[in-house]
């Protein structure tokens, strides 16, 4: 009896100081489970993780990659260790590899304003042929002149659409209108339409290659025109009373304003700010030493782009090829400024 007396005495003392323990175990076992549930589900949602379904027959066929052999002419990644995409840093079938099961789509934007028309067929049919093939691809192009828009055969997967914005006088308002113009149409269908963007000039062709490896979360390239420089020539606005403005010891590089790309959200975020600050300055009367390509170089200071494209990817018709630039991909047109644009 006193045995049986004390295991109920027992019993129920343990149950009453045992409480807390079950209950920790159970809320324990819960949370448990919900975090292997939650990994693996989060894990199947991150697009960055390939999942290899098959793995029997999976195989992943490229040159190995070295550790010691590289290129050694060039600086292929910046000191807050973003890559500088230059032709044999990457591998384009290895790259494809992982971007492609994605399914991604990428949203293409060009402002195609008064004479401006007249670059698009060359710049979409040389897209057709080298821009994010077997890509998703959307074209937005932006124009006053819809009847002007040339028909150009897209292969599959590529849609585009026209949108009618107005026209200007002035080409610095044209240039730098784009970043309003490619706010508002993100915040209206891009955002639901496309995972990436990039956003290009128009009087441009491409030549080679523009592929998954330039996709990051905030893409910039650098300009043909000055990568050779110190820092204090670069034509970054240099007025303290522009929000545009740099001090002549700061600076990166000297980025082109023919060219912004990333995740929608991230291109979203810079063309809202780059348009607020336009818009600053516009209500102090003043107008920053190259436009929106000054507000660009400004805010990629203090918000570092995660992937820097080399100059292989904004070149200029004009310039000799340079020994480090082994493949041109995109490059400006030679164009009559006087007589293309509305006003000099
Ligand atoms: C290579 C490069 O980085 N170029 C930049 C540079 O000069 P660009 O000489 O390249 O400027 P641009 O005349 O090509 O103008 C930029 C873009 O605005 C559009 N447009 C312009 C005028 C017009 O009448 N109709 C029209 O549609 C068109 O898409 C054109 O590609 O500086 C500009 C700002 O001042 C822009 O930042 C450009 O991107
Ligand atoms: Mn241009």
């Amino acid at each position: 009896m006193k045995y049986f007396g004390d295991t109920i005495g027992g019993t129920m003392r343990f149950s009453s100081n045992a409480k807390p323990y079950v209950l920790l175990v159970i809320a324990g076992t819960v949370l448990l489970l919900g975090y292997v549930y939650f990994s693996f589900f989060s894990e199947r949602l991150n697009r960055d993780i390939p999942i290899d379904e098959d793995q029997k027959s999976t195989r992943l066929l490229y040159k190995q990659p070295s550790v010691l052999v590289g290129r050694t002419d060039v600086v292929a990644v910046t000191p807050w260790l973003a890559p500088i995409v230059w032709e044999g840093t990457f591998d384009p079938v290895l790259v494809d590899n992982i971007y492609k099961p994605m399914n991604l789509t990428i949203a293409t934007t060009v402002f195609a304003i008064g004479k401006y028309v007249r670059f698009l067929q060359d710049f979409l049919e040389t897209a057709e042929e080298h821009f994010m093939v077997g890509f998703h691809v959307r074209y937005y192009v932006f124009t006053d002149r819809p009847h002007d828009v040339p028909s150009v055969n897209l292969s599959q997967g590529r849609h585009l659409s026209v949108i009618q914005v107005p026209g200007s006088n002035r080409w610095q308002e044209i240039s730098a209108r784009r970043m309003e113009i490619i706010q508002t149409t993100i915040e209206r269908q891009i955002r639901r339409e496309a995972d990436y963007i990039f956003c290009l000039d128009v009087d441009s062709k491409f030549h080679a290659r523009w592929g998954s490896e330039s996709l990051g979360r905030l893409v910039a390239v650098i300009h043909p025109g000055y990568y050779e420089q110190t820092r204090d020539r670069f034509p970054y606005e240099r007025r303290p009373a522009s929000t545009a403005y740099i001090p002549m010891d700061e600076g990166d590089y000297y980025y082109g304003g023919a060219m912004i790309g990333g995740f929608v959200e991230d291109v979203y975020t810079l063309t809202k700010v780059c348009r607020t600050r336009f818009e600053e300055d516009a209500g102090n009367s003043i107008e920053a030493a190259w436009q929106e390509e000054s507000h660009l170089n400004r805010y990629l200071l203090y918000n570092k782009p995660s992937k820097v494209l080399s100059p292989e990817y904004l070149w200029q018709d004009f310039k000799a090829k340079t020994k480090e630039v082994k493949v041109i991909r995109f490059s400006g047109v030679i164009k009559n400024y006087a007589e293309v644009r509305p006003n000099v």
